[in-house]
């Protein structure tokens, strides 16, 4: 990143929990190394291990990412500014308004979204668009703005890029399919997220099942998640099984999300995945996390790239006909509007609930 530490202002530190030592059914992740993006056999290679990780448990771990230990801790150290250097005021004068406008940019408070059992979140979010200057915000992120800046796009074109770059290959489209709608300036909510979780009371956890966040697809097509050393993410492995999401000091964790699942036929999965208590040698602590999650830009149509000869020989899986396939901004409106608010159904299966989006059916699994 361009921002150097020298002239960056004071910010206090983070110190998140020790990680655990309880011994954790860890979900098995490919590793995608970054540093090997250049050389072009090696892209090959990392290309495959890609197309592989899409196809089963739908995340992958990057390192390599050209982020220095120091510089992710720095960035953890901002991304806790918003929670406990805003006060209560000026914290709900910069509340998002997710269910009037569908766009997610400033503050999501806790109590805001139903988790299960009559009982609601403990999780306070601060949302970015990645053109930081687009909204204002609150005083003690201001001198920061450079360095959100930085972070944006550092996500954005030396993570998402890369990683865009990779997911076409895996698809035999031409290189730059993704690229070229994800675009830095176009009309759209490619953002970041900066998310704290607070300690839950013994009544919710018993209530909710001790669930933090239900069980869901991001709604997007790639999500940065920037591992911390809490123990909560959980994915659904593709035997039905909640499997851990194993810390990897400095990696980043990527998964890919509903319109990733349209626009590649249903070749790369959006899998579902929730958060939960952290084992017992990390509760009482809070859980602070950075995201980066992209969205196509606004106009893009979330039909299939059926152009792609992997699409054409194995098959496409249809969520909706192309003639109904809703657009990026269509789509990314109605899920930040629903999210936490709407009134869910139970579905078919187990601890399912569905609703529908756009006449699209969205599931929620507890
Ligand atoms: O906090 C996490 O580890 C995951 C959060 C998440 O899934 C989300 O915000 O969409
Ligand atoms: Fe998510």
């Amino acid at each position: 990143m361009t921002v150097t530490q020298d002239s960056a202002p004071a910010v206090p530190h983070y110190v998140p929990a020790p990680e655990t030592k309880t011994d954790l059914e860890y979900a098995d992740l490919a590793v995608v190394d970054l540093s090997k993006f250049a050389d072009p056999a090696s892209r090959a290679e990392l290309a495959a291990i890609v197309k592989e990780a899409m196809r089963t448990t739908g995340f992958f771990y990057v390192i390599n990412h050209g982020v220095s230990s120091e510089q992710k801790d720095r960035i953890f150290d901002i991304a806790n500014v918003p929670f406990e250097q805003v006060s209560d005021d000026e914290k709900r004068k910069y509340n998002g308004k997710m269910l009037e406008t569908g766009s997610y940019q400033g503050y999501k408070l806790r109590q805001y979204w139903h988790v299960d059992g009559g009982v609601r979140d403990q999780v306070e979010n601060y949302n970015i668009n990645r053109i930081v200057t687009q909204k204002e915000h609150p005083e003690a992120l201001r001198p920061l703005l450079p360095e959100l800046d930085a972070f944006a796009r550092h996500n954005h074109f030396n993570v998402l890029h890369p990683i865009l770059r990779l997911m076409a290959t895996g698809l035999e489209l031409p290189e730059e399919s993704f690229v070229n709608i994800h675009n830095w300036d176009a009309v759209g909510e490619t953002y970041m997220r900066f998310m704290k979780y607070y300690p839950r009371s013994e009544e919710d956890e018993a209530k909710s099942n001790n669930v933090w966040l239900k069980g869901h697809t991001d709604f997007g097509s790639i999500t940065v998640l920037w591992s911390q050393p809490v123990a909560a993410l959980q994915i659904l492995s593709p035997d039905g099984q909640w499997r851990w999401v194993k810390h990897v000091d400095n990696a980043l964790v990527i998964n890919a999300g509903d319109a990733m699942e349209f626009l590649s036929g249903g070749h790369y999965r959006a899998t579902i995945h929730r958060v939960v208590q952290p084992p017992p040698d990390q509760r009482g602590q809070t859980r602070l996390g950075a995201f980066y999650f992209a969205i196509p830009d606004d106009a893009v149509v979330l039909k299939p790239l059926a152009d792609s000869p992997v699409l054409q020989r194995e098959g496409i899986k249809r969520r909706f006909d192309d003639a109904h396939a809703p657009t990026a901004e269509v789509w990314r409106k109605g899920r930040t509007a629903a999210y936490g608010q709407s009134n869910l159904k139970k579905g078919g299966e187990k601890g399912v609930e569905e609703e529908y989006i756009n006449g699209v059916l969205v599931k929620h699994y507890n």
